[in-house]
């Protein structure tokens, strides 16, 4: 996979703890690069926009929360056009290519990079590079224009097509000198991001006038920084229909429990957003809240609870959740990984299923019918929604605006609603997760009234521990 990123972080620090951890441009390793003026100015649908273009120092505060004495702290560069562009139109050649698991609203992306390249800045060569990374070097390239992606965004899926693994940076950048492409536009999650970046690094090394912008994108909503991942708000609109199905399959019979599995490796976000939208969920299970089955505060004494108070009860568990407890029981299944090195998960929504069902079959004090309902693939393939829609817009147009301006090594993103451009380091340098003791875990932990596991764990081991002390102070 190449060496490792060594780049140091663009940082420039302003009055009263002003910084503004900026994004590298092509002119820190290509000094006196021409400059040209925007053809944006010509273009008669933006002339009517009052101060289109951005200011050179206008950023965008990562964090909007403030008190009287709090320092101005960390800014991204606000994204959007510039007076001034690196390129001429008839010198571009974009690429794009789309990486890792799929996500609703990479052909949406797709189309407005053409479609911005075309219509705002008169760019006519765009290749689409298929199969993610390894197309780069072992697939043909397909030639994109407006006409054939333009309705593409109807469709769920990538019409590039997308892979996990075959991350080679000397490949890819032999690929891209070879071709004489000088904007890649690399759309795709925390795995991809961290390629695009060795690509960065490695352009740069080889001192080429070639931009690198990261687009991103996971349905996991596991980015850092950003707001949200489009694709996202599709994903938890399409799960509703999961949560209902299994809310109408239990409150038909007696007992009725439903199970819903979604998806979500690391971070719990679909989970909760799904659960807090829907109403309907009794409990929801994350990866980054641990929970047990058995005993006071476990969860099949909730669920006996809520059969007893409700006649049934919805269930939805991330997929990442309980990993632990399932590969205590299934121990063969311990570490595996995908080509990309993720985590290969075992099926904690059938393992959950069991376990309860045997536990009713030996208590005998009520029988159950459960239902698990597994939707997968079926919340990413979709289309995108109409808000994921505009979102994949903006991301894609204030990427090429990037691009054009020269700046490079910098991902595409929403902060605090505001398109901005945040450095790979930033983006790369953790995962987005779950806090457990925000706001909005307690509102769905209000929402669904199911125990804080955490709580009641440590609540009995406390007792437990007092126990053990009693005893042996007894002896
Ligand atoms: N640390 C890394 N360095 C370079 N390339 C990586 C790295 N991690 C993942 N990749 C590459 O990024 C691509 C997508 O990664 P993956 O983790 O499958 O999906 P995602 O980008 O959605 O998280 C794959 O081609 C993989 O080889
Ligand atoms: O079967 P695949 O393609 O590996 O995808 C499964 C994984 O992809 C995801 O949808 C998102 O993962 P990435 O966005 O990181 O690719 C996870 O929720 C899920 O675990
Ligand atoms: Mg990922």
């Amino acid at each position: 996979m190449g060496s490792s990123p060594n780049s140091k972080p663009k940082i420039v620090r302003g009055s009263a703890g002003y910084i503004l951890e900026d994004v590298p441009h092509l002119t820190d390793y290509i000094p006196e690069l021409p400059t040209y003026s925007n053809p944006l100015q010509d273009n008669p649908a933006y002339s009517v926009v009052k101060q289109y273009f951005v200011h050179i120092d206008d950023s965008v505060p990562q964090k909007i929360i403030a008190n009287k004495d709090s320092p101005r702290g960390i800014h991204f560069r606000r994204a959007g056009p510039r007076q001034k562009v690196y390129f001429k139109s008839d010198e571009v050649q974009a690429a794009i290519v789309t990486c890792g698991g799929l996500c609703p609203g990479l052909n949406t992306v797709i189309r407005e990079l053409v479609c911005g390249l075309y219509h705002m800045y008169g760019v006519k060569k765009v290749l689409g590079i298929s199969g993610g990374y390894k197309g780069f070097y072992a697939h043909n390239t397909i030639s994109l224009t407006p006409k054939t992606v333009n309705d593409i965004h109807k469709r769920g899926g990538t019409i590039l097509g997308s892979s996990r693994g075959g991350h080679d940076t000397t490949k890819i950048v032999d690929s891209i000198q070879d071709r004489g492409i000088n904007q890649v536009y690399i759309i795709g999650g925390d795995g991809t991001q961290r390629g695009a970046y060795r690509i960065f690094e490695e352009i740069r090394n080889r001192g080429l006038k070639v931009a690198v912008v990261g687009i991103p994108k996971t349905i996991d909503n596991d980015i850092p920084v950003i707001d949200k991942s489009f694709g996202f708000d599709t994903a938890v609109e399409e799960a509703q229909r999961a949560i209902n199905a299994a809310h109408v399959e239990a409150e038909s019979v007696e007992n009725g429990i439903g199970v819903v599995k979604l998806m979500g490796r690391y971070s719990g976000f679909i989970a909760m957003y799904a659960t807090l939208a829907n109403r309907d969920v009794d409990c929801c299970l994350i990866p980054e809240t641990p929970f047990f089955l058995e005993g006071p505060g476990g969860l099949f004494e909730y669920t006996e609870r809520r059969l007893k108070e409700n006649g049934h009860m919805v269930i939805v568990i991330a997929e990442g959740a309980g990993q632990e407890l399932v590969t205590e029981s299934i121990q063969s299944m311990h570490k595996q990984q995908d080509a990309s090195g993720n985590k290969l998960l075992q099926d904690v929504g059938l393992w959950i299923s069991h376990k309860l069902k045997d536990y009713f079959a030996k208590q005998k004090t009520m029988g159950i019918t459960l239902k698990y309902i597994d939707p997968t693939y079926m919340i990413r393939a979709v289309p995108s929604n109409a808000s994921d829609n505009v979102y994949c817009t903006l991301l894609a147009q204030s990427a090429v605006h990037g691009a054009m301006a020269g700046y490079t090594g910098f991902t595409s993103g929403l902060v605090h609603g505001r398109q901005a451009y945040i450095p790979f380091n930033r983006i790369n340098e953790g995962q987005n997760t779950v806090v457990i003791t925000d706001r909005m875990w307690a509102r769905l932990l209000s929402s669904t009234n199911q125990p804080s596991f955490l709580i009641a764990k440590t609540a009995v081991e406390e007792k437990k521990k007092e126990e053990e002390e009693e005893d042996s102070f007894n002896l």
